[in-house]
């Protein structure tokens, strides 16, 4: 047996002798232990249906890490995912495979529990229906978002969209790099409309969902109940649009969804990693419908904000973080939220092994030893070309390559720009850096993108994005 396997059986005969039988069955039994990651102390545990992974979450998460701490003698976090779904549960965005109208998990299917549990009331039970049915993550909600200068005008938008689907932006796009909270925020979105009409009917979907969705339709020549379905939402949150790149059939399919609703003035709200116009392999008639609203960007959080959020979720988790802990974390982790959110929880696995109950900077460090090596601060070319290559999504290898295609050679060019912005290095040694050019190509480089950034606002933007993702 692995490991893991026999570590399972521990922890449910621990649970067992914790918790009622009745929870015992509904919620810990249905769980299934997928991987155990060695180097990352990250087990991973499946879950039914979003329902029960929303539960487990929220309620077992805290006891199961700490019994697979015990039992690995070193701290380890737990994600839960859904069953079937490849990326992490922590994303809090649902890839459950519905087919287009899916009905809610039926009541009788709903776990019975014991009085002394902390069980859904009839109401939750039935709120947690309507939820399911829309795929919305209950715990994403304006409440816990945190604003800053980053997103304050996302949520303004947002707020506003909440308040008056349909009418204001149709629709509200929204975009910026990962982890930045738009999965967030639209499901706050769907949150908020659903709590003051609870009969309006929202659907979130990931683009590839939508994509397998259109497919199964294909597949079952199944096109009218599936547009039935779209075009009679009220508010339809679809995120990660960019994933529509090269799916003709789906975005002829979204196309028409989107006239229809628009027509009937349902709102449509979008996220994605870049601005229309920037989304490759995507229909044009589709980017000038998605320009047709109104577009905002959500950016890399500043110092500030980062801080707030930490300690905005510590506190939450039930965690004592200083003040002084916070700065020291929000100093060397500066891209996304989603990064501090797992140090939060490395630290807090660290400081609960260790017996610690207040966090201090000694126990961070030692807890972030492996992200903090990699974010020591220190703005290097390295640093530099591998921000910018995942910003545009390009290999690292392609900022040394010889290769000139226009889709490389920009993000090359910027990538020299900020090496020679932001570090000491001098124009013969970022040539170097840069695959062993020369450094007249590095100077034409720097001329050329601080030209362009007066005059392209876009341009100057994702400049902007850049420099304060490597900044902080
Ligand atoms: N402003 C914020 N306040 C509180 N939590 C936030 C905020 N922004 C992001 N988060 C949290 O950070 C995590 C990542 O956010 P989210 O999934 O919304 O990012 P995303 O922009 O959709 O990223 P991706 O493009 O990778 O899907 C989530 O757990 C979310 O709740």
């Amino acid at each position: 047996m692995t490991s893991m396997n026999e570590f399972w059986q521990t922890c449910v005969r621990r649970l067992e002798q914790e918790l009622p039988p009745q929870q015992i069955s509904a919620w810990i039994k249905p769980l299934v232990p997928l991987a155990f990651d060695e180097t990352q102390a990250l087990l991973r545990v499946s879950a039914p249906n979003r329902f029960k992974l929303d539960w487990v979450r929220k309620n077992f998460l805290h006891q199961i890490e700490s019994l697979a701490t015990e039992y690995y003698e070193r701290p380890v976090q737990v994600s839960f995912e859904l069953a079937g779904s490849t990326g992490s549960a922590m994303r809090g965005a649902p890839s459950a495979a519905p087919a287009p109208a899916v009905p809610a998990i039926p009541l009788s299917e709903r776990p019975h529990m014991a009085a002394s549990a902390p069980a859904p009331g009839p109401a939750a039970v039935a709120a947690e229906a309507v939820h399911d049915r829309s795929r919305l993550h209950t715990d994403l909600t304006f409440d816990n978002f945190v604003t800053g200068k980053a997103n304050q005008l996302a949520r303004a938008a947002a707020l506003q969209v909440a308040e008056n689907p349909g009418v204001s932006y149709n629709p509200l796009f929204l975009y910026g790099g990962v982890g930045l909270g738009k999965t967030h925020l639209i499901h706050a979105i769907g949150n908020a409309l659903l709590a003051s009409n609870a009969n309006a009917r929202v659907r979130y979907v990931h683009a590839d969902q939508y994509v397998s969705d259109v497919v199964k339709a294909y597949q079952r020549k199944a096109f009218d109940d599936f547009k039935r379905y779209y075009h009679s939402l009220d508010l339809l949150l679809i995120d990660d649009i960019q994933f529509f790149a090269g799916k003709n059939r789906t975005q002829e399919e979204f196309f028409y969804a989107f006239e229809a609703m628009v027509a009937q003035r349902k709102q449509i709200i979008i996220t994605s990693d870049t601005y229309p116009k920037e989304l490759a392999n995507i229909d044009s008639r589709l980017i000038s419908r998605f320009d047709s609203g109104l577009t905002v960007a959500i950016e890399p959080p500043e110092l500030e904000m980062r801080v707030a959020i930490l300690l905005r979720k510590s506190k939450t988790e039930g965690i004592t973080m200083p003040e002084e802990v916070a700065f020291f974390i929000a100093k060397h982790l500066r891209s996304n939220v989603r990064e501090l959110e797992g140090a939060l929880r490395k630290v807090s696995a660290y400081a609960r092994f260790h017996g610690r109950e207040v966090l201090s900077v000694d126990v961070c460090k030692e807890a972030l030893k492996d992200l903090l090596s990699v974010s020591n601060g220190q703005i290097t070319v390295e640093n530099i070309q591998k921000t910018v290559a995942d910003f545009y999504k390009i290999k690292v290898a392609d900022m040394y390559s010889k290769r000139r295609p226009a889709n490389i050679a920009l993000p090359r060019q910027i990538a020299m720009y900020l090496a020679k912005e932001l570090t000491q290095k001098s124009l013969p040694e970022i040539g170097d850096l840069f695959g062993g050019r020369d450094h007249t190509t590095v100077l034409h480089a720097v001329r050329k993108i601080s030209d362009a950034r007066l005059k392209q606002t876009e341009l100057n933007h994702a400049l902007h994005v850049l420099e304060q993702t490597l900044k902080g």
